[in-house]
């Protein structure tokens, strides 16, 4: 049988089977420096490997809805018709204290700053850091803008009852990287609108500079609820708990660890959203 040549390899690119053993035979017996049967098969492989990750991420997209910020608030608006919010903060709160202790053990990140925000999502900070405290870390609450209502001054009374520390400046990066583990950003959430405003900001900058591992509560803060990062110097996050369901933001989280917690939502809701939410078995979280 003719071999083909390298000119019609080159232009044929498809080369029946019987030719490719032939060849691949020959070219090891002369110990050619590198064989075209090689190189295609590595474009295969590579082919392959695309497909591979094109479908995982496929499936995993089509298994989780991923919500724009108006469907996040109406959701919002859903199940505060079913529940109170304290019910929903206090679980979506432990999930993100269940997550944090699955990525950063107490043993290896004991010290975690929680910094909280004014609105749920400092909530969720909050409740997260009694549950931290609970599960032997050492939790200190930074929460600059406390917001003057009975469900946020009873969460802050509970974190005083668990003897858990807070602190009235916000920490310099040098502080920060001397004093803290982790840092747990529970500062906005789904209702957050950029740009960051004018008091937020030194906190904002400290944790895009520091080099302490962040756990972002639902958004990472400072990224856009839909397009995510606005600018390169907006932080990454070591871990994203998406809580209910990840909103769009999180496609573009590039981070180790991304959870979904917030285990609340009825079948009813489930199926109005299409949430398509994974199953949880006996968990809080869930990894995505
Ligand atoms: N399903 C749910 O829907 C649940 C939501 N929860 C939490 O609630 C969060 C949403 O809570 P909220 O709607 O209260 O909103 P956020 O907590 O996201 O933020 C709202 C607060 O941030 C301020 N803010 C917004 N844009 C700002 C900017 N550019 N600069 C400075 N401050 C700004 C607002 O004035 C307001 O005080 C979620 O992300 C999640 O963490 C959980 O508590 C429980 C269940
Ligand atoms: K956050």
């Amino acid at each position: 049988m003719r071999l083909p040549s390298w000119q019609c390899l080159r232009w044929n690119g498809c080369i029946p089977r019987t030719c490719q053993l032939l060849w691949r035979r020959k070219n090891t017996q002369s110990r050619l420096p590198f064989s075209p049967f090689a190189i295609i098969e590595k474009q295969q492989q590579r082919q392959n490997q695309q497909l591979k990750r094109h479908f995982s991420l496929q499936s995993c997209k089509n298994m989780v809805k991923y919500l724009s910020q108006s469907e996040a608030i109406e959701l919002d608006l859903d199940l505060f018709e079913m529940f109170h919010v304290g019910q929903l903060m206090e679980l979506a709160g432990l999930s993100c204290a269940d997550a944090v202790a699955e990525c950063f053990p107490a043993q290896t990140h004991p010290r975690v700053l929680v910094v909280c925000g004014p609105g749920n999502n400092g909530g969720d900070g909050l409740v997260c850091a009694r549950h931290l405290s609970l599960m032997g870390y050492q939790p200190t609450v930074y929460y600059p803008k406390p917001t003057l209502m009975s469900l946020y001054e009873n969460l802050t009374n509970q974190c005083h009852h668990m003897e858990i520390p807070s602190v009235k400046k916000c920490p310099s990066v040098s502080d920060a990287e001397e004093d803290y583990d982790l840092i747990l950003d529970a500062l906005f959430g789904f209702g957050f609108k950029p740009p960051v405003r004018e008091d937020f900001v030194p906190l904002v900058k400290m944790m895009q500079e520091t080099k302490v591992p962040i756990a972002s509560v639902d958004i990472p803060s400072g990224w856009d609820v839909e397009k995510g990062k606005q600018s390169e110097c907006d932080f990454e996050p070591k871990l994203l708990i998406s809580l209910t369901a990840p909103k769009l933001c999180a496609e573009h989280f590039k981070g180790e660890h991304h959870y979904l917690g917030g285990r609340f939502v009825p079948p009813a809701l489930q199926r109005k959203y299409q949430l398509n939410l994974p199953d949880y078995g006996s968990k809080l979280v869930v990894r995505l």
